[in-house]
């Protein structure tokens, strides 16, 4: 690995210089052909296993625990940083032009305790490490923005959680590691202040936004960058059935990554309101949550900016929001209800801008309403979210007793909802009956037939504690291709069994 240590050379004062612990015995529990391509690895191998599991010093590497702070459930939690995730550095390669690649940081995720371990232990039991690494390579492979995952390393090392289970690293890369609450930090600690506050801005726009200027004007077009990453990731998830689970603002990349993965979980039965976080009773990160809390997120992260940027500039930003998620949504919606718009929102008499916008707006409450009523004949009906996509893309558009699911319980409110679907459609295709076997494929190169289920990954974990990691290797290679049929591996895309069924995973990882 080529490190690069601009985080490290260039922003004292902003970690903790600290060295991982090694695990005994380390051995590979999984590997990421994928990921290791974006730092220029190929192959796993003896030594970067002990490498990565700290045994043996990694050259080039700087070791540094970052400091940030955080709104946790609503709170403000004034100090936390890098408790257990260790940083070597930024990895690149070298294009054979010279050029160098993307910069992905490369950390430790569960190598020992750091200044902000708090009462921790710095480390990651190997479930949690192993739904990191699930979790990073599936949303990749569904092109959802997120943090990757190189490897995850087992050890024969014991930690304490609510019972002895075993410590394991995941290798984490991620384009920075700099969350919304290392801004909340440098603006309300003792230890910030406006000149650090703009240090690593200056930073994250010179490293991640080299368009943008380091100045007034600059700040504002970022802000209003992040805004709208933010309002995509979110979009993503949405679309695609994801619930994160603990979105606090430590948790929120710059970037509009996913990042940090705990007691996530992909929908199975649709559910507006699905809590998977146990700590969670009341709901606050619950699925149909995830758009509001995208916005609170962001203007904690706009109160911590207030120092650079004016108050009135930030709201103008936060503003836009709504728009960019609604779009993004939208945009993955209709790819996979293959509602397209043909000269839907196009007014053909008067073209006048303004009217065009109108249109468009309409058509796009129009569409947000239909798709609400799709969701509400799922809920209704409790259809797999997953398996009700894949299944609508298969059907004769055209035909008049589309059988969507076996146990549908309200088949007339699925009719009547499906007769404005075939209109819409055809609408959508200037009036004409799509082509249906083009119409198909291309709405199983969107809706995913294999997505990482709870209870999956849970049988994987199950596995590797009883010694045995090809199931965990298994459900990872198959998540790398969702898209496909896999004729052999059908078991992997059935609605949970009874034991699996709206899996709520605990904190404690
Ligand atoms: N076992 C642990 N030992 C020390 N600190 C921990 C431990 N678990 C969590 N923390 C710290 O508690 C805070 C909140 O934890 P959270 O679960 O959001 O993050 P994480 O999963 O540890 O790491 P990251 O956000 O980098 O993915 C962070 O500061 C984290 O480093
Ligand atoms: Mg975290």
């Amino acid at each position: 690995m080529q490190f690069k240590q601009d985080f490290f050379e260039q922003l004292e004062g902003f970690y903790s210089q600290v060295y991982p612990l090694p695990i005994s015995n380390p051995h590979w529990l999984a590997w990421s052909d994928d990921a290791a391509k974006l730092i220029g690895l190929s192959e796993p191998n003896d030594e970067l296993l002990m490498q990565l599991s700290a045994n043996h010093a990694v050259p080039g590497a700087s070791y540094y625990a970052q400091v940030y702070s955080g709104h946790q459930f609503g709170g403000y939690s004034p100090r936390l940083g890098d408790g257990r995730s260790i940083i070597l550095g930024e990895a690149f390669t070298t294009k054979p032009t010279g050029e160098h690649s993307l910069a992905w940081d490369v950390a430790l995720k569960g190598a020992g305790p750091t200044p902000y371990s708090r009462h921790g232990d710095g480390r990651a039991v190997m479930r949690s490490a192993v739904r990191e690494f699930l979790a990073s390579e599936a949303l990749a492979a569904l092109s959802v923005p997120t943090t990757r995952a190189l490897a995850v390393i087992g050890s024969d090392l014991p930690v304490w959680r609510e019972s002895q289970e075993t410590a394991a690293i995941t290798v984490r890369l991620a384009k920075t590691h700099i969350r919304f609450g290392h801004f909340e930090y440098f603006c309300h600690s003792n230890e910030g202040g406006k000149d650090k506050l703009i240090k690593l801005l200056n930073f994250t726009i010179a490293q991640h936004y080299p368009h943008l200027s380091q100045d007034y004007q600059g700040y504002k077009a970022w802000f209003t960058q992040v805004v709208k990453d933010t309002a995509v990731l979110i979009g993503h998830w949405q679309a695609v059935g994801f619930a994160h689970g603990v979105l606090n603002t430590d948790n929120m990349s710059i970037l509009g990554d996913s990042f940090d993965f705990g007691p996530f979980a992909f929908l199975d039965t649709f559910k507006e309101d699905f809590i998977c976080n146990h700590s969670d009773p009341e709901g606050r990160y619950a699925f149909g949550q995830q758009p509001g809390i995208g916005l609170w997120n962001l203007q904690r992260l706009a109160q911590a900016l207030t120092p650079v940027i004016e108050s009135d500039d930030l709201v103008a930003a936060l503003n836009t929001y709504q728009a960019e998620l609604v779009q993004q949504y939208l945009l993955l919606m209709r790819a996979k209800m293959g509602l397209g718009l043909g000269d839907l929102a196009v007014n053909t008499v008067d073209k006048s801008t303004s009217k065009l916008a109108e249109l468009q707006a309409a058509q796009n409450k129009a569409d947000l309403d239909f798709i609400g009523r799709f969701c509400a004949v799922m809920q209704h009906n409790m259809l797999d979210y997953t398996h009700t996509f894949r299944a609508l893309g298969q059907l004769d558009i055209g035909c008049n007793n589309p059988n969507i699911a076996d146990d549908i319980i309200d088949r007339p409110q699925f009719d009547t909802w499906f007769k404005d679907y075939q209109q819409r459609v055809v609408a959508g295709n200037n009036g004409k009956m799509v082509e249906i076997a083009a119409w198909q494929t291309d709405r199983n190169s969107v809706n995913p037939k294999y997505i990482l289920r709870n209870y999956l990954a849970q049988e994987a974990i199950v596995a590797v504690e009883e010694g045995d990691n090809s199931k965990l290797v298994e459900l990872h290679q198959l998540l790398t291709t969702p898209y496909a049929e896999h004729t052999d591996k059908q078991h992997y895309a059935e609605r949970p069994p009874q034991w699996g069924q709206g899996l709520i995973m605990s904190c404690s990882s």
